[in-house]
């Protein structure tokens, strides 16, 4: 059975405060964007994880993939081994949330082939203990989202009216790292305040509290979504913790401009 596990993006996202347990509340919405990878599973006489594409950093132990069958597995003692391939497109300490899709649907591949029955509650009770971006992928439609990113409100907001382009200048950020450079607060508009169905609104209201610190420190991603509105852009914006911007833009009218060497283009039109 094969899967494609997809991106995300932030579309604002404000860190609210500091929580006991080290990590941050926060409020953002998710949008699910066709940029994929692909994620395959078979039954094999022993667990085997091999993967192509991009080269993952990492131990492979660590891979949310492989990490995802452990968890479902200390559960369900029945699950048989497995050889798992993932072919990995979505670029890597991006903001995209590509390695949380990739638990995330892991999970959902399990659920479903093995016919473990879960409900799509105890799968984002699941995925929550993976990552803080995960329990999104498992519904995976628009929504607001609070607490680590685990409590989820859907939002009826259908962007297939527009053209996405995505530009990746090949730049990890750490999202610990990117995490511990803000001082958490109250925003100056809160999510739920943005009129969703007026992208044009978008500009001058909605932010990510991320963006100031890491265009601090990598000049080069801000630069970038300068560059979007200079070109057309309805809305622009770094997504999550970085390093991706996304801008948004009128349906097929994607800028031909040239981006610096070392960035990766996505466009959908
Ligand atoms: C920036 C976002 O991508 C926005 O969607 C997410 O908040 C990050 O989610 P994620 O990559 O799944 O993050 P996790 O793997 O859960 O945590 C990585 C690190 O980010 C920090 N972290 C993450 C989420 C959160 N709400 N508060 C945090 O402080 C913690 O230092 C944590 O050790
Ligand atoms: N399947 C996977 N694909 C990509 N990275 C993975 C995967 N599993 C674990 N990781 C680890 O997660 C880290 C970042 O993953 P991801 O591609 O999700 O970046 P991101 O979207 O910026 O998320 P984060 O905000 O957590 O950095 C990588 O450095 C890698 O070591």
């Amino acid at each position: 059975m094969i899967l494609f596990p997809n991106c995300k993006i932030n579309l604002g996202l404000h860190i609210l405060q500091k929580r006991a347990d080290g990590f941050h509340d926060l409020e953002t919405v998710f949008y699910p964007l066709l940029l994929q990878d692909a994620l395959e599973i078979i039954t094999a006489e022993e667990n085997i994880f091999s993967s192509s594409g991009l080269d993952i950093p990492g131990d492979t132990e660590d891979n949310l993939c492989k990490k995802a069958w452990h968890l479902l597995k200390a559960d369900f003692p029945q699950l048989p081994a497995i050889h798992m391939h993932l072919h990995k497109q979505i670029p890597i300490g991006a903001g995209l949330g590509g390695g949380s899709a990739d638990g995330a649907f892991t999970l959902r591949l399990l659920n479903s082939k093995y016919n473990l029955d879960l409900s799509l509650e105890k799968l984002e009770a699941y995925a929550a203990i993976l990552g803080s971006d995960c329990p999104f992928f498992i519904r995976n439609t628009a929504c607001f989202a609070s607490g680590r990113g685990e409590l989820m409100e859907p939002l009826d907001l259908d962007l297939t009216a527009y053209s996405f382009l995505l530009v990746h200048p090949g730049i990890h950020v750490n999202t610990g790292w990117a995490f511990g450079q803000i001082i958490p607060g109250r925003p100056a508009v809160p999510l739920k305040d943005i009129d969703w169905q007026d992208v044009s609104s978008w500009k001058h209201r909605l932010t990510n509290d991320f963006e100031a610190p890491v265009f601090a420190a990598y000049p080069a991603i801000g630069g970038i979504k300068e560059k979007m509105y200079k070109n057309g852009a309805i809305y622009a914006a770094m997504s999550g913790s970085g390093s991706a911007v996304i801008g948004i833009f009128p349906k097929n009218k994607l800028p031909e401009t040239g981006w610096e060497t070392g960035c990766r283009v996505f466009e959908m039109i």
